[in-house]
């Protein structure tokens, strides 16, 4: 029996990444079907003669892109073109904290903005790095490239980020032997056009790093409105003063998170995104509705 990792999935194959760093195509046994599991990349499996005979338990699983054991996520924002948006980060730290995948933060195409407009956006990125998010941009990545390695060696990173915000080309230029397509941006639409579809994973660094089709939008999916403010570090920060342990930071009485906002050592920024999520996730899932009114 030997034992890799699923690197590749493509019409009923799995080719498997073994620990001594050979590739091997294998095949599901009908089992798995009859037990409802179905292997995905990132799974950790044991194999013998070319058959799948076990996936080990998940760590974590992705449902969109359908990818499992995830270590890291790098969220390549561009800074324009599609125009950066805050409410697009924080959605994506707050998906990948949920799914408790340890966001990383690439901001893509600095190279196109004037210096004081890429300076001031990164004065903007410097809270994010003091409440626990690395943060860099592919320039500096192209500069200190050893720096950066060294952030994914030994892990499993997905690149997650919008379509067209630049995910192919940072891994082009990354792993350059695998010349991977990349599309023009479409100048009617003014978003990417979705060129990546399959979900692979390349080794890179001593790593392995997956380029997953673009986000065009995000779903809340296992985001739990209750624990929402838990996806905020700087809430966790705050919110162990506030008056009820329970507090959502909304409408309750004492909330310090609220306190903080309004002696700005929390952005009102990051703070009226919390509420638009919270309000989000109360039409999604009118469950917690009561939950997320309740008072005290
Ligand atoms: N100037 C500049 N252009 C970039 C940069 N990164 C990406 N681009 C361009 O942006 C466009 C989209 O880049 P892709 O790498 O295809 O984007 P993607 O995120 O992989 O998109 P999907 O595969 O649709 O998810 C291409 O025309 C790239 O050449 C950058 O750092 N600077
Ligand atoms: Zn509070």
């Amino acid at each position: 029996m030997q034992t890799g990792k699923i690197i590749q999935s493509l019409s009923g194959f799995y080719d498997v990444l073994t620990t001594d760093q050979k590739i091997i195509r294998t095949r599901a046994r009908g089992n798995f079907r009859k037990q409802k599991i179905k292997p995905v990349v990132g799974d950790w499996v044991d194999f013998e003669d070319d058959y799948l005979r076990k996936i080990h338990p998940r760590t974590n699983e992705l449902v969109r892109p359908l990818i499992a054991n995830v270590d890291q996520a790098l969220v390549v924002i561009s800074s324009t073109q599609p125009e950066f948006s805050f409410n697009l980060l924080d959605r994506f730290l707050v998906v990948l904290e949920a799914q408790k995948v340890r966001p990383l933060i690439c901001v893509s195409k600095t190279d196109l903005l004037s210096t004081t407009a890429a300076e001031n956006l990164k004065i903007e990125l410097q809270d994010y790095q003091k409440w626990g998010y690395l943060v860099f941009s592919t320039s500096e990545i192209r500069k200190d490239h050893a720096s950066f390695q060294k952030r994914l060696t030994g892990r499993e990173t997905v690149l997650a980020g919008q379509t067209g915000a630049g995910k192919s080309t940072l891994l082009n230029y990354l792993c350059p032997e695998l010349n991977l397509e990349t599309a023009e941006i479409s100048t009617s639409l003014n978003r990417g056009k979705h060129t990546t579809r399959k979900v692979t994973l390349y080794p890179y660094a001593g790593g392995l790093i997956a380029d997953t089709p673009g986000f065009s939008s995000l779903a809340w999916q296992q985001v739990d409105s209750v624990k929402l403010p838990q996806f905020f570090p700087e809430f966790v920060t705050y919110g162990k003063d506030c008056k009820y342990r329970s507090c959502l930071h909304l409408n309750e009485p004492g909330c310090a998170v609220k306190e903080a906002v309004a002696q700005e050592q929390i952005k009102a920024r990051r703070y009226q995104n919390y509420c638009q999520f919270q309000a989000e996730l109360k039409e999604e899932r009118p469950i917690y509705q009561k939950k997320s009114t309740k008072r005290g």
